[in-house]
Order: structure tokens, then sequence, then C-alpha cells
């Protein structure tokens, strides 16, 4: 098999990093490019009484099992499949389930927080950083956090202001400096998706 080709989609908390991901991964056929959710590596916090899970920094480096992603992304540029971990946000805790994944030419990591990191930042061949508004993240976490993971509007503002802005300011906004491509408006943005995608159609 061919050099995988592995591309990092940074960005705050509902700037459109899935988004922007899927527009670039639908292009490109079933097997040939996949997905990997930084999400999906939030460390178990099932030893740790659901009241206190909900004190936790989700927003801050230390949240994530970055040696598990690294570890799968390393056995998929050597052509081996992955377990996967599911990972529930009602609950904040890894399921026990898992979701197989098999190597492909592109994989695509998004994640708040994939540029935090030396070691993971250096895996990837393109580095993309999606720029949106903070006051249009903040209306989609809104949205998103009430709709798909069982918040309410008090525990989101609080959560926002005590650590979701203040980490996005210190560890996730000072990473653009380490993107190769800054894409403005997100998702809505097809003229940037568009370049990316020609780029990557060359490359293979
Ligand atoms: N360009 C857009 N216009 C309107 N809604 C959008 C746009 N991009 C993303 N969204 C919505 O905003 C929410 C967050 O987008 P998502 O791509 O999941 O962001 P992220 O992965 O950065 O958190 C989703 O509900 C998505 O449908
Ligand atoms: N148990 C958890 C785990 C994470 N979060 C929040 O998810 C955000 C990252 O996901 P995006 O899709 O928005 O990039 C991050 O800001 C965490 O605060 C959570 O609320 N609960």
């Amino acid at each position: 098999m061919s050099k995988t080709i592995l591309i990092g989609v940074a960005g705050g908390t509902g700037s459109g990093k899935t988004t922007v991901a899927r527009n670039i991964l639908e292009v490109f056929n079933r097997g040939e490019a996949e997905l990997i959710e930084q999400d999906l590596y939030y460390k178990d916090l099932k030893s740790v009484p659901f009241e206190k899970r909900l004190e936790n920094n989700f927003d801050h480096p230390n949240s994530i099992d970055f040696e598990l992603l690294i570890e799968h992304l390393n056995a998929l540029k050597d052509g081996k499949e992955v377990n996967m971990p599911i990972y529930d946000f009602k609950k904040h805790i890894r399921s026990e389930d898992i979701k197989k994944l098999y190597p492909a030419k592109i994989i695509i990591v998004e994640g708040i927080l994939v540029f935090a990191q030396k070691e993971l930042r250096d895996l990837f061949d393109m580095k993309i950083f999606v720029d949106t508004d903070d006051d249009v993240r903040l209306l989609r976490r809104i949205e998103r956090d009430i709709n798909e993971r069982g918040r309410t509007f008090e525990s989101v503002k609080k959560q926002y202001l005590g650590t979701v802005k203040p980490m996005y300011l210190e560890f996730v906004e000072p990473t653009k400096r380490y993107a190769d491509v800054i894409i403005p408006r997100g998702g809505e943005n097809k003229v940037a998706i568009n370049m990316i995608v020609a780029k990557l159609m060359r490359l293979l």
C-alpha cells in the first residue's frame, strides 16, 4: 500500500471541523479516505463519580488519551486495522463498544487539540485550522450540547466560561501558527475545501 496521507483538522469547538472533514471525505470512495475524531479518545472517567465528572476540564490536553491516538495512527500507517474507542458524552465515559477502522490512503484526524501535542502534530502531512467567529461557535455549541449531549443552558454557560473559552485561548488558538492552511468560516468555505480536495487528488 502507498503511503498514508495524514491530515489534521484543528479549531475551536463548533468551528466546523467535522463538517470540513466530512466535506473533504465525501469526494473520495468508501475505504479510500477515513475520519478519526479526537473526541473518541477522551480519557475514560468511569472510576470517577458522575457528579465529579461534570467538573472535569475537557478542553485541557491532559483530558485526551494522546498515547492511544498516536498508537492507532502509527498502526494505520503500517497497514493495520485498529479498534477505535466509542465515547459517551452524556455519561463522560468510554463505552464498552469499539469501532473498527481499516487503513486508508487518506486519514483525517479532527479535534480541538490535535496540534497541541508535538508528537501528534508531527505525524500530519497537512495541517488545517478551521477559523470561525467565537460568537458563531458559541451559538452552535449551545444548540448541539442541549440537543445532542443532554446538557442544560446553565451547564453549557458554566462550562464555556469556566474551561472551554480559557483553554481555547491557551491551547487551541495558539496552534493556528502550525497550520499549513487556515479555513475561515469553516464548512461554508467551499472554495477552500475544493482547493484541498484538488491537492489531495493530485497526491493520490
Ligand atoms: N457552515 C455552517 N452553517 C451552519 N451550521 C453549521 C455550519 N458548519 C457547521 N454547522 C453546524 O454547527 C455544529 C458544529 O459543527 P461541527 O462541524 O460539528 O463543528 P466542530 O466539529 O468544530 O465542533 C453542527 O451542528 C453543524 O451542523
Ligand atoms: N465529556 C465531554 C467531553 C468533551 N466535551 C467537550 O467537547 C468539546 C470538543 O468537541 P467539539 O466537537 O466541539 O470539537 C470540548 O470543547 C469539550 O468541552 C464535553 O463537553 N464533555
